[in-house]
């Protein structure tokens, strides 16, 4: 409980400053009986047209901006209106008041980058509950608290349903918290309020330009996390030129890590042997093994366990976990046929992503079923259909999840990008192995066919996603489920003839 006239942020009290609050919500359909609307505005509405409905469930007062005050229904009446010129950047702070946020408890772990924050907080979560920690988890695709999963809506909640989890936590004896930081959410003040023990860094490439604008806004938003504000101290995987810039930029003390020599980081992947490695810095030296496939994995392994190592955990706690850890990571590198034709689904959803997950893969022939998103980034489209076309033998493309756009367009770029690669000469799949499936599932079926008994295909782009969507539709389809039923009737039409 808190009263209006002590929450921080200085925003103007417009009625009975006394009046008391027990929860907030930024969304009208989840207000408590006694708790706060924050009615924001936003690109396609602003909140206070929906303050009856938080009215009517219960709300006992409302945080608005001055416009949103003259929006306010009559039958607001005497319900205290509290206002702001920017509400969406004192609520973090108004949130964690509201809930009691304690920066010690639970520890938070916090994850940026374009690629790798759920893997790398997957694998950070393992780590730490393999050293008998009890854990959180937040991010794109579960949130966890003490073992208990519960959907996630976001990769970074919204900053009452963020503080009211870190309660949660709090309640359930959660000591450490591992979660996915994305750039919509630094921008957005999804995680003021919070302060994270140590923050990573996994990498920056092209990704979200059309809620960013430019890459260097987009790298702005991620470094905002490597500033007091947000976190002590910070560890950066050295895989970029980005991740250069944010060593000079970086407002708090960070360290580095890096498999190439040259580099000198502060802690060097060393001595790999396939997927084992042996990270070394000043004073450790531990022996470590990545639970998942792909160079990128170690990579994420090495960041997860410079982040304890940088939290004060000790190398000899962390010894026995490092080398014998296990994690599944739905949809991530996930194998879900050994063999003819090996099949994996993987989310790269990025440029950046497919290169490196072909990359990772081998088979003859490599084959690939990608596709783009509607309403996102549209200029990252060509530039996947060339990763497909620049690694793998066989390229199908199809849709992903089209949104409110006309999939047949958003196909026509990925292949754009596909055959400029065939025409630059750096592809290498032929022209004629740039095949175009508008079904999905037909495409995974083409994909498993052509990669045949001793081929392997991945299915990209969707990863855990349980759905497609087209408009307002939503339609069931799991990439993994309708890649094992393509490999199982393979396997059969194969044996029958
Ligand atoms: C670009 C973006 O992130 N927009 C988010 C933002 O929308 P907005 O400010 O435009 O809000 P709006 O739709 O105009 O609505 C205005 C206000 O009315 C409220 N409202 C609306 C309807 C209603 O019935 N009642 C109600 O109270 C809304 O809660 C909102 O506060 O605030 C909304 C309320 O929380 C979010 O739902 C919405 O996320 C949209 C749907 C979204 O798709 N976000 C994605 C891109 C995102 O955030 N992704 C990142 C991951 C990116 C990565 O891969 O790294 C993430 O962290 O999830
Ligand atoms: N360190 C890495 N470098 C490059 N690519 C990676 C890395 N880790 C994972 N990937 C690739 O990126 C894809 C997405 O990985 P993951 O879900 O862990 O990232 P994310 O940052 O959480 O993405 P999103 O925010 O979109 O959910 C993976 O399926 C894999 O192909
Ligand atoms: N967090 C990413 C996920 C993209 C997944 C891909 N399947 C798509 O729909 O574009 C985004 O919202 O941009």
């Amino acid at each position: 409980m808190m009263k209006l006239s002590e929450l921080p942020g200085g925003a103007a009290v417009h009625g009975d400053g006394n009046t008391t609050v027990n929860s907030v919500s930024l969304d009208s359909r989840t207000v408590e009986p006694g708790g706060l609307y924050a009615a924001l505005p936003g690109t396609n509405a602003h909140g206070a047209q929906f303050a009856q409905q938080a009215l009517d469930r219960g709300a006992a007062a409302i945080l608005t901006d001055p416009a949103g005050r003259d929006l306010l229904p009559a039958s607001a009446g005497d319900i205290p209106v509290l206002t702001h010129p920017a509400p969406r950047a004192i609520l973090g702070d108004i949130a964690a008041a509201i809930y009691g946020t304690d920066p010690q408890t639970p520890a938070l772990f916090g994850i940026t980058g374009t690629n790798g924050k759920t893997t790398s907080t997957f694998i950070l979560d393992a780590l730490l509950r393999s050293i008998g920690r009890t854990t959180g988890l937040i991010g794109t695709v579960a949130t966890v608290i003490a073992g208990q999963e519960q959907p996630s809506v976001r990769t970074t909640p919204e900053a009452p349903d963020l503080h009211r989890l870190f309660k949660n936590m709090r309640d359930q004896g959660v000591d450490a918290c591992s979660m996915e930081v994305s750039s919509h959410a630094l921008s957005q003040h999804r995680v003021d309020g919070a302060h994270f023990t140590v923050a990573g860094f996994t990498n920056l490439s092209q990704d979200h330009l059309d809620f960013h604008g430019t890459m260097e806004e987009y790298y702005r938003a991620k470094a905002l996390l490597f500033t007091p504000q947000f976190a002590s101290r910070g560890v950066i995987v050295l895989a970029d030129d980005w991740a250069r810039q944010l060593v000079n930029d970086s407002q708090i003390p960070v360290v580095t890590v890096s498999a190439r020599p040259e580099d000198n980081a502060d802690y060097r992947i060393e001595d790999i042997d396939g997927l084992a490695f042996t990270l070394r810095g000043s004073s450790v030296s531990l022996r470590a093994k990545s639970p998942l496939p792909g160079d990128f994995n170690i990579s994420n392994t090495a960041l997860a366990l410079a982040m304890l190592l940088e939290s004060g955990v000790s190398a000899d706690e962390l010894a026995a976990a490092a080398e014998g850890f296990s994690v599944n990571v739905p949809g991530r590198m996930e194998v879900v046929s050994e063999q003819a034709p090996r099949a994996i689904v993987d989310y790269s959803h990025t440029p950046d992503a497919i290169e490196k997950a072909l990359a990772g893969l081998s088979g003859q022939p490599l084959v690939v079923v990608c596709g783009a998103g509607g309403e996102r980034d549209d200029s990252k489209r060509p530039l996947m259909g060339r990763a497909a076309a620049e690694n793998a033998d066989v390229v199908i493309i199809t849709d992903d999840n089209p949104r409110s756009e006309d999939p047949a367009t958003i196909r026509a770029e990925v292949i754009a990008g596909a055959r400029a690669a065939v025409a630059e000469g750096t592809s290498r799949a032929a022209a004629d192995a740039i095949v175009e499936y508008a079904s999905r599932r037909e495409a995974i079926e083409a994909g498993v066919a052509a990669a045949g008994e001793s081929g392997t295909v991945l299915v990209a782009g969707k990863g855990h996603e349980p759905g497609q969507d087209y408009g307002d539709t939503k339609l069931p389809f799991d990439d993994r489920e309708i890649t094992r039923t393509a490999v199982s009737q393979r396997g059969s039409s194969a044996a029958t003839r």
